[in-house]
């Protein structure tokens, strides 16, 4: 089969048309450096941010035009702001005001009363967020819009504390698209204590629950709003989690109801939210934020991801997404910048195969972005409880 060039694809995205049916997008100069590994094709096209949701459908035509070439394996175009064009939408002042050191929200944080003594319940926390026995601290993974990476970050967070010595259990809450069970390859049902109370199923050490092991996949489920809660809260309570430094959950993408529910009902510690460099996933990010403020959950930071391309075979480094768009951001409306997870081959292919990186390559340099990014957690949660956390010592 022919090798896929990078002549190739820009003369197919000649064919694409560009916003207002003028032009394509090569002629208007919209598309970034075009990077192709393993038959995989990857660049990104930039669009005024006020016309980020309109010109949707012409990503989605470039990205067909350059699937649809022979030998082509994949593509991930994504759209991301220019800045000229954008400057007006980016000036436009911050949803979140800056955090303020002396922040008290982790004094009646569920971690911030329960994690030396293992508290069982609610005692001391708030009367309606029951939290979940054994459990030290709960921490939301959240993302503001789907696709940018949150499950698999989450799982390499969960490995990356696990390797730095805690117990560690990790909640799929996405229940419209659970990615759990195929991220860390477990399959089956779970077995349940008096027909009620659901073992969690293991795989690495780590303990999980997803609906994704109670329903089959192609099972076409509707859920709505109160069955949606009550599956969420189900998994998390009525489930054997044992003594457990960090329950990580993975939470649905976006900042919808349920969303917003789930931060309102589970004593979360802390959230970390994951965004892409893009100025357009960054606004999404800020409406993530901006939720979990409204809920008075302490937000632990931003993880940067698919930061940058690390090219396979150099390990040349290129920003091709705009990178340090997270940072920056993160900067300005005083939220921890956790750190940044390179886009890379082997993330992608150890994730769809269900080994995480952490586990099949634990020394290797993802895994080492992952295990440093749990340390800032794990950090930024520690400085904010009431309590020193149990000394872990990490490396
Ligand atoms: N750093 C990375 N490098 C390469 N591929 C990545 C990286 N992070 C995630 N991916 C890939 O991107 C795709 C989407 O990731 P994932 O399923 O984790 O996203 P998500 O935000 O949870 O998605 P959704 O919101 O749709 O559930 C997957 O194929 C995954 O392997």
């Amino acid at each position: 089969m022919a090798e896929v060039n990078k002549d190739l694809v820009i003369d197919t995205l000649r064919k694409v048309r560009g916003p207002d049916l003028e032009g394509d997008l090569i002629s208007r100069n919209m598309v970034s450096d075009v990077f192709i590994a393993d038959g995989k094709v990857y660049f990104s096209i930039s669009v005024p941010s006020e016309r980020a949701e309109e010109l949707e459908p012409m990503r989605q035509a470039a990205e067909r035009a350059v699937k649809a070439i022979p030998g082509v394996k994949g593509a991930l175009v994504t759209l991301t702001a220019d800045r000229k064009a954008g400057a007006a939408a980016a000036t436009k002042p911050a949803t979140v005001p800056p955090q303020s050191p002396g922040n008290s929200h982790a004094g009646h944080s569920h971690a911030g009363h329960s994690h030396a003594g293992h508290s069982h319940g609610a005692q001391g926390g708030r009367a309606q967020k029951a939290g979940v026995p054994g459990v030290g601290a709960i921490i939301a993974v959240a993302s503001g819009k789907g696709g940018v990476g949150k499950s698999t970050t989450a799982v390499n967070l969960a490995l990356g504390l696990m390797a730095n010595g805690l117990k560690v259990g990790l909640l799929d809450a996405d229940i419209y698209g659970p990615s759990v069970p195929r991220l860390l390859k477990i399959s089956g049902r779970p077995k349940q204590i008096d027909n009620r109370i659901i073992v969690p199923m293991e795989n690495y050490g780590l303990k999980s629950m997803s609906i994704g092991y109670l329903v089959d996949e192609d099972a076409a489920m509707i859920w709505r709003g109160p069955m949606v809660q009550s599956a969420i809260l189900q998994m998390l309570r009525e489930v054997a989690w044992g003594e457990l430094d960090v329950l990580i959950v993975d939470m649905p993408p976006g900042t919808g109801d349920a969303q917003l529910t789930m931060a309102q009902q589970v004593p979360l510690a802390g959230a970390v939210i994951v965004s892409t460099p893009q100025d357009l996933a960054l606004i999404d990010a800020r409406k993530g934020i901006a939720m979990f403020k409204k809920v008075e959950v302490p937000l632990l930071g931003i993880i940067e991801n698919m930061s940058y391309f690390l090219a396979p075979d150099t390990g040349k480094r290129y920003d091709i997404f705009g990178h340090g768009g997270a940072r920056a951001e993160a900067e300005r409306i005083g939220v921890p910048f956790l750190g940044e997870v390179p886009l890379t081959m082997e993330i992608r292919e150890k994730s769809d195969a269900g080994t995480p990186v952490v586990v099949a390559d634990p020394d290797g340099a993802a895994a080492e972005v992952y295990k440093g990014i749990a340390r800032q957690v794990w950090e930024q949660l520690a400085g904010r409880r009431a309590r020193p956390a149990p000394s872990i010592v990490f490396e």
